[in-house]
């Protein structure tokens, strides 16, 4: 059983289609809290930010939360950068393949759902990836394509020995 629950954050830049978008299934579901505005991102909470320089590992502190920004993939170059100025952890998650049927098998391009169940794998608290993934019909998938990595990652003890399993994998 995971020790405690890592409270989930989305910051939604409204640039999706509500219909398909994941971020707004978990807020529905209550797995998530969602903003529009970004002065509400908890500080000093980790980013999952694909452009980071730092990968996420186990050593990372999740006590302020994990937040997610669901923008669309054509603006995230544009709009992470302008998270830089607040105090926000910001981390890449290694490698690892998408298993939404948008993006199946593309590596890296994960779903905001698809990111934080792999965050969560990560850190420790398997039992709310396996939640987060259950409201999602290919969410199964997710965790299953990728069930090697994550738990190679899981034992990893910092982001240097998270770039050196991803390096098999590449
Ligand atoms: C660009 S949005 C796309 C959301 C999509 N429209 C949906 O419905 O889920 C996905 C977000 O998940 C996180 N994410 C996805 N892949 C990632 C990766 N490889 N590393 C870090 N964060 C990632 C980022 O916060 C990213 O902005």
């Amino acid at each position: 059983m995971d020790r405690k629950d890592i409270k989930l954050f989305i910051y939604h830049a409204s640039q999706c289609d509500p219909k398909k978008c994941t971020g707004k299934k978990m807020a529905r579901f209550e797995l998530a809290k969602m903003f529009e505005k970004v002065n509400r991102i908890p500080r000093e909470s980790i980013l999952l930010d694909p452009m980071a320089e730092k990968a996420l590992s186990p050593q990372d502190s999740s006590g302020k939360g994990i937040t997610v920004l669901d923008c669309s993939w054509e603006h995230v170059e544009e709009v992470f950068p302008k998270l830089i100025k607040l105090n926000l952890q910001h981390r890449a998650l290694p490698f690892l393949v998408a298993g939404n049927p948008v993006n199946f098998g593309r590596p890296f391009k994960l779903t905001s759902a698809e990111a934080f169940a792999a965050a969560l794998y990560i850190l420790g608290n398997k039992e709310q990836a396996q939640a987060v993934m259950s409201k999602f019909n290919w969410g199964h998938t997710f965790l299953e394509l990728n069930h090697e990595p994550l738990e190679e990652y899981s034992t990893a003890k910092d982001s240097k020995e998270i770039l050196s399993i991803q390096s098999e994998y590449i």
